[in-house]
C-alpha cells in the first residue's frame, strides 16, 4: 500500500480542520512548543517506511515511554507486578488521586501517572543503575544510540511535579512504593522526558506489531505472549479516560503523550507515530487522533 500517499490525501482532507486544542502548559518547558508542527511515521514489518510533515524533529515522548518502562518491568518482574498494579481502564484523568486513595493506592493500569510510577519504582529496585540502564534499552529497541534524556524538560517538570510527589507518597502511604521517594519520581520525570523523532519511536515501537520480535534484526525483545499483553493494556487503557473514543474511531492498541505524540500499533502489519502539539481536554493529541482515524478508516485497519 502506497502510505506516502495516504498520508498525503489525508492531510489534504484535513487542511479545514480547525484544531481548538491547547500544547500543554502545566509542563512549562512543553509550552515552548510550536504548536501546528505536524509529522507522522509508519514502519512495516516487512521494512518499509513511510512519513510525512515534521516526522524528524524531536519531541518530549512523555506518557508514551510507560509502553516501553512497563515492557522492561514486565521482563524483570513477571507475575508479581500484576499484584501492585492492574489492567482495567481507570475512566479518569492520568494523573487523579481520587481512585487512587479508593483503591488502597494499587494503580488501576501502568498507564496512568500512579501505575508508570510503580513501574518507575520496581525497575529502580531490580536495575543497578536505573537511569543508566533504561537508556540502553531503549537504544537496543530503536537501534539508535543518540537516544536520549532531556534533562531541562525533566527539570522543568520537577519544578513543578507537586501533584505526582502526592501520587508517589500516597502509593508510599500504603506500603505500594519500596524506594525513596525523591529518587522514584525524579527517575519517573527522567522517563518522561525522553525525546524522540516521529520515526524513532515508530521504529522503536515495531516488536509490538510483530509479537515481541524486532522484525529488522531478528532481536526477540519479549515474548509473544507479553507483548500480546502489553498490546491488550494499551487498547484499553492508553489514552486515558479517552480510550473508549480512541477503540471507537480508530481501533488499534495506541499510547499517547502530552508532548502531542501518539504511538500505535497494527499487529501483524505496521507501527505508526502522529505528532502534533494541541491536546484536547483529556491531554491527548487533538489533531492526531483525528489523522489516525481517517487512517485507519482509509485503509481498512483498525483491528476490529
Ligand atoms: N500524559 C502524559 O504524557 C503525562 C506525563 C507527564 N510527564 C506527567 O507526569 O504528568
Amino acid at each position: 500500500m502506497d502510505y506516502n500517499k495516504i498520508f498525503t490525501d489525508i492531510n489534504a482532507k484535513l487542511s479545514s480542520y480547525k484544531d481548538d486544542g491547547a500544547v500543554a502548559s502545566y509542563i512549562p518547558e512543553l509550552q515552548r512548543v510550536l504548536p501546528n508542527k505536524f509529522g507522522v511515521h509508519l514502519c512495516s514489518v516487512e521494512g518499509m517506511n513511510y512519513h510525512f510533515g515534521d516526522s524528524e524533529e524531536k519531541f518530549s515522548i512523555q506518557s508514551i515511554v510507560k509502553v516501553l518502562s512497563l515492557t522492561m518491568a514486565f521482563e524483570i518482574e513477571e507475575d508479581e507486578l500484576w499484584k501492585r498494579v492492574g489492567v482495567e481502564p481507570s475512566g479518569n484523568p492520568f494523573n487523579s488521586l481520587v481512585q487512587l486513595e479508593y483503591d488502597e493506592g494499587i494503580p488501576r493500569n501502568p498507564f496512568i501517572n500512579a501505575g508508570a510510577i510503580v513501574i518507575a519504582d520496581v525497575l529502580v529496585s531490580k536495575l543497578k543503575n536505573p537511569r543508566e540502564d533504561f537508556i540502553n534499552f531503549v537504544r537496543h529497541l530503536s537501534g539508535n544510540n543518540q537516544i536520549d534524556y532531556c534533562d531541562r524538560i525533566a527539570q522543568s517538570e520537577k519544578s513543578k511535579g507537586h501533584r505526582n510527589a502526592a501520587l508517589c507518597n500516597l502509593m508510599k502511604s500504603f506500603g505500594n512504593i519500596e524506594n525513596n521517594i525523591h529518587e522514584v519520581i525524579d527517575f519517573y520525570f527522567d522517563l518522561c522526558s525522553i525525546e524522540m523523532t516521529c520515526s524513532e519511536l515508530a521504529r522503536t515501537f515495531l516488536f509490538l506489531a510483530n509479537y515481541g520480535k524486532d522484525p529488522v534484526n531478528g532481536n526477540q525483545i519479549i515474548s509473544s505472549s507479553k507483548s500480546k499483553r502489553i498490546n491488550a493494556v494499551m487498547q484499553l487503557c492508553g489514552l486515558y479516560d479517552e480510550a473508549g473514543e480512541f477503540s471507537f474511531k480508530v481501533g488499534l492498541p495506541g499510547k499517547s503523550g502530552v508532548g502531542g505524540g501518539i504511538a500505535v500499533v497494527h499487529p501483524g502489519k505496521y507501527s505508526m507515530v502522529v505528532w502534533s502539539p494541541r491536546l484536547n481536554k483529556k491531554g491527548n493529541s487533538n489533531k492526531g487522533m483525528r489523522f489516525l482515524e481517517e487512517f485507519t478508516s482509509y485503509t481498512a485497519s483498525s483491528i476490529f
